[in-house]
């Protein structure tokens, strides 16, 4: 089987090019990347005009299966996924049962096989049942394929715990990814403090709620040597602690989520669910010091913390509502709407983020277009601008603060190992 995608706009940050070339896949491998190459394909895919990227690959989604399938299955979040231009997901464990042992990951891994469209790396957690009480097996999750681990959803408050968790990490060689947020201090808030809170009289989540425990896991990273990577970064002051890390020379990296670099708090504009998240938007000087974490390179990654709910749960009150919105398959329009057409980074520079680079936090041989990687592949349009429609969303869930939106950006094609899992 080969597949021959002729006369694209190849973007490869792995290998810097940003030219017009072809690439042939053959048996599920980049076989040749060149320009005008003259060879038979069984299936010809015509790029003229389009970008063609690594395919995606996202540190941060939630799958909610085992435990809440009518909020997202395995099956539906790898459509989401493949719709979303994403050939590689890494679940959290915060379902139920948790992803906290070694039978949980290879679970996890046998499903893979049998619903998943796209690859899926599973994140365990740092600690039994997320209970934050004793720490999960790290090395028997990382021999069955554990990716990294992580709390997502909570933050490990014992620091001693989180310390003796990290080792272990670093033991068996895989990162830690952190969700930032101390427990005690963030109370009932579920909005941003400030004057949005205050209209709706809604009780405020502070910077310093995210901050405290940002510098925190930075100087547990620095004792441990553990590769720490900082979850949907939402504040200012923990991009700056990022810049310090980074120069300080620690093994420090950051994402953020395109929701938190598109919108601020006061873009709110009523007691709609859709908007809450956690963390929750920002203020304005916040969205502007990610914008320039993004540009100037203290940011690496672009994830989507795609965090599907049902309905009836986001029909509720901000009080009332779980935190979380879907983001799969609006990252990329997302992303190249706020930060390639305003001139933040190159198009070349927007794809490292959504490839190479959390290849390079996984280490794993993705994110490339060189010959010989499998042939996971993304193919957009950016020419043309379009509303965002939930009702067309594969994922369960149609919890978006973005439905209706003007954006350009389409994925046209997903390949993963060289089979075409999504065409638009
Ligand atoms: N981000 C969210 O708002 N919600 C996530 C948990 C998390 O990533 O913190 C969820 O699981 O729903
Ligand atoms: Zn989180």
């Amino acid at each position: 089987m080969s597949v021959l995608i002729k006369n694209g706009h190849v973007l490869d940050p792995s290998t810097g090019t940003d030219g017009i070339r072809d690439i042939y896949v053959k048996d599920g491998v980049i076989a040749a990347v060149g320009e005008k190459l003259d060879l038979a394909a069984d299936e010809v895919i015509e790029a003229q005009g389009l970008y063609v990227m690594p395919g995606f690959i996202d540190l941060h989604v939630h799958l909610r299966e085992p435990g809440f399938e009518y909020k997202e299955t395995i099956k539906t979040g790898s459509e989401a996924a493949a719709r979303g231009g994403f050939t590689t997901i890494c679940p959290m464990p915060n379902t139920r049962p948790a992803i906290d042992s070694r039978e949980m990951v290879e679970w996890l891994k046998e499903k893979e096989k049998k619903d998943s469209l796209v690859h899926i790396l599973p994140i365990g957690a740092v600690t039994r049942g997320q209970a934050g009480e004793e720490l999960a097996d790290i090395g028997g999750m990382a021999e069955a394929g554990a990716a990294a681990i992580s709390e997502d959803g909570k933050s490990v408050m014992s620091t001693s715990l989180y310390r003796e968790g990290m080792l272990k990490a670093k033991a068996a060689g895989i990162p830690v990814f952190a969700h930032c947020e101390d427990k005690d201090l963030v109370g009932n808030g579920v909005i941003n403090k400030g004057k949005k809170a205050e209209e709706l009289q809604l009780p405020g989540i502070s910077n310093a709620v995210e901050d405290i425990i940002a510098i925190r896991d930075i100087l547990l990273a620095k004792e441990t040597g553990v590769r720490l990577h900082l979850c949907h970064c939402s504040t200012k002051d923990s991009v700056d602690f990022l810049a310090w890390a980074k120069k300080e020379g620690l093994p420090v990296t950051g994402e953020a989520c395109p929701h938190h670099f598109t919108l601020a708090d006061e873009d709110i504009p009523c007691d709609d669910s859709n908007y809450k998240m956690n963390p929750p938007l920002r203020s304005k000087e916040d969205v502007e010091a990610l914008k320039e974490g993004l540009k100037n390179g203290i940011l690496d990654v672009i994830a989507t913390d795609h965090a599907p709910h049902s309905k009836k749960d986001k029909e509720k009150s901000f009080l009332q509502a779980p935190f979380g919105i879907v983001g799969l398959e609006t990252a990329f329009a997302l992303s190249y709407t706020e930060l390639v057409e305003t001139g933040i980074l190159s198009p070349l520079e927007l794809a490292a983020k959504l490839s190479c680079n959390p290849a390079g936090i996984l280490g794993i041989e993705k994110g490339s277009l060189k010959e010989g990687r499998a042939a996971d592949i993304v193919i957009a349009d950016t020419r043309e601008w379009y509303r965002i429609d939930k009702e067309a969303f594969a994922s369960l869930g149609k919890n978006t603060p973005f439905h209706g939106r003007e954006v350009k950006g389409k994925i046209k094609y997903t390949l993963v190992n060289g089979q075409v899992v999504f065409q638009d």
